[in-house]
């Protein structure tokens, strides 16, 4: 057996590739070790997406109580987990049935290398001219006695029965977002963060004022506090810690190690294929090419790229790979702005240079940054939080960074994405015709 590519992985980046190579008419296979669908669509943002969502819209009706509402809204955490489940569930088998409609040949193996050019695929040896690894990240292994007894985010989202106290190790993307989600659900939470900030590199204004709602929701932040070990007591856990305010123990119901990501590469044998990988992923060039085995390709979470591991960089990123096996090497990958958002409640939202990185490359710039809580559309929405930090070129105008936490800033901050990427000016904001009354239409007195 022999294809002309052969695609390790079968998440975003996966699925754009196989697709792409097929519709060009090469003889596409993939495989993957887990149902088909990959982090974001089965254990990452949507299923995450959805379960914030229902805790957005109970915290909204509990922040317009008196004001016209009245009633109670209550999470009931495993109806919430079965609506999210009608998302899920459907995913591997569509996505298995439009890899067929494309003519792609699927497997359900895990995938590592023999040599350069074969792959063993569950039991058979399987010869390709071009190799695609997009294999995606993994939880970072927790290392500390009791480590064992702490779970990842994959097992958080099969979670039956919500537990009255949640430990969280690590202040990232995860576990502000799941902490705000448990929140409202009605359990207590501990975010313990080694380091001296949380979320730190998004823009610290907006992160401290994200700080002070998680906090005012009843969320522990133990920040410069290091968990030392993981003791279980009967059915519950005791969690060692050791910080600023001295030593101490934490007594929980469930731990869940969110300590950050790293690109999974442990079952490939990549020695074998002679594919040089560090600390950050596969080597790759320009052309998401292997730097040491010219037939291997690599994009996504899995490979070192100046792109984020988020969703949207390893579609984007799959494309350009796609295109220089079609075409052979023609399309270096270059990446526009990208905006990230951590979906709490409310949103903390970014895009371009944080106020540290415009002053780190020495540019010459203006700030407009507000708390906005007292604008109509913070008062509508009895906000929390609003505000926002956006940095204006003086020498020409540009727009070099947005950064935003209130409500919608999932959505507004596309707008500054858009601009920044037309090469708008911040006038051209202050201008332009936004519909009203919308978030929108606040661009224009932040730009
Ligand atoms: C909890 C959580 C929430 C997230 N939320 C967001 C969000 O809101 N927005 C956003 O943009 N990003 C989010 N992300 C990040 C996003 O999910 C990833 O950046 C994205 O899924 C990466 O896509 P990928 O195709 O590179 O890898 P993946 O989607 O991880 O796909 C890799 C696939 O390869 C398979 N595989 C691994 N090794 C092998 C092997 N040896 N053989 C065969 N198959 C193998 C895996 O089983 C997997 O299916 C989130 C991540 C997590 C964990
Ligand atoms: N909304 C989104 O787009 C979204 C959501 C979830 C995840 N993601 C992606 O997944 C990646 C991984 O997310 P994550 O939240 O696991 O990692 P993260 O890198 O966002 O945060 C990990 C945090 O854990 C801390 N940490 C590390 N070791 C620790 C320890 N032993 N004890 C205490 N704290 C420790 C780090 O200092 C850091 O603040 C993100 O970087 C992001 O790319 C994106």
């Amino acid at each position: 057996m022999k294809y002309d590519v052969f695609v390790i992985g079968a998440g975003m980046a996966g699925a754009a590739v196989a697709k792409k190579c097929a519709k060009a008419g090469l003889k596409t296979a993939i495989s993957d070790l887990r149902p088909y669908g990959g982090t974001c669509a089965l254990r990452g943002c949507d299923p995450k997406k959805v379960l914030i969502d229902g805790a957005s819209l109970q915290e909204q009706v509990q922040l317009h109580l008196g004001k016209g509402l009245s009633g109670e809204v209550k999470i009931d955490w495993g109806e919430l987990m079965a609506f999210k489940d009608t998302f899920t569930d459907p995913v591997p088998e569509n996505m298995e049935k439009g890899f067929e409609k494309a003519g792609i040949d699927t497997y359900h193996a895990p995938v590592s290398f023999l040599d350069e050019a074969t792959l063993q695929v569950g039991q058979q040896a399987i010869a390709a001219e071009k190799i695609v690894v997009v294999t995606g990240a993994r939880p970072r292994e927790l290392d500390m006695p009791g480590a064992a007894h702490a779970i990842t985010s994959d097992d958080f989202f099969n979670l039956t029965q919500l537990p009255k106290h949640i430990t969280f190790l690590g202040g990232g993307y995860i576990s502000f977002e799941f902490a705000h989600l448990a929140a409202r659900a009605g359990a207590s939470v501990t975010i313990i963060e080694h380091g001296p900030r949380p979320l730190k590199h998004f823009e610290q204004d907006m992160v401290d004022e994200l700080v002070r709602v998680s906090r005012e929701a009843g969320i522990d932040i133990r920040l410069n506090c290091q968990a030392k070990r993981i003791t279980q007591q009967g059915s519950e856990y005791e969690v060692s810690l050791e910080g600023e305010a001295g030593r101490g123990t934490l007594e929980t119901g469930l731990v869940v190690s969110t300590i950050g990501r790293v690109p999974e590469v442990g079952q490939l044998n990549l020695e074998k294929g002679n594919v040089v990988h560090g600390r950050k992923g596969i080597e790759v060039n320009e052309y998401l090419q292997s730097t040491s085995n010219p037939r291997v390709y690599a994009a996504g979470d899995v490979a070192d790229t100046e792109g984020l591991p988020l969703t949207p960089v390893a579609v984007y990123e799959g494309h350009f790979l796609a295109a220089n096996i079609i075409k052979g090497n023609s399309k270096k990958v270059n990446y526009p702005e990208i905006p990230t958002v951590v979906f709490t409640i409310p949103s903390l939202a970014s895009v371009g240079f944080t106020e540290k990185q415009a002053e780190e490359q020495g540019l010459d710039y203006s700030v407009n940054s507000l708390d906005a809580r007292k604008w109509f559309n913070g008062r509508r929405h009895r906000a929390p939080a609003y505000a926002y930090k956006v940095l204006v070129s003086k020498s020409d105008g540009s727009i070099l960074g947005a950064h935003l936490v209130g409500p919608l800033a999932e959505e507004t901050i596309n707008i500054f994405a858009l601009a920044m990427k037309a090469g708008m000016k911040a006038r051209d904001l202050k201008s332009f015709l936004f519909s009203y009354p919308t978030m929108a239409s606040d661009v224009s007195y932040m730009a």
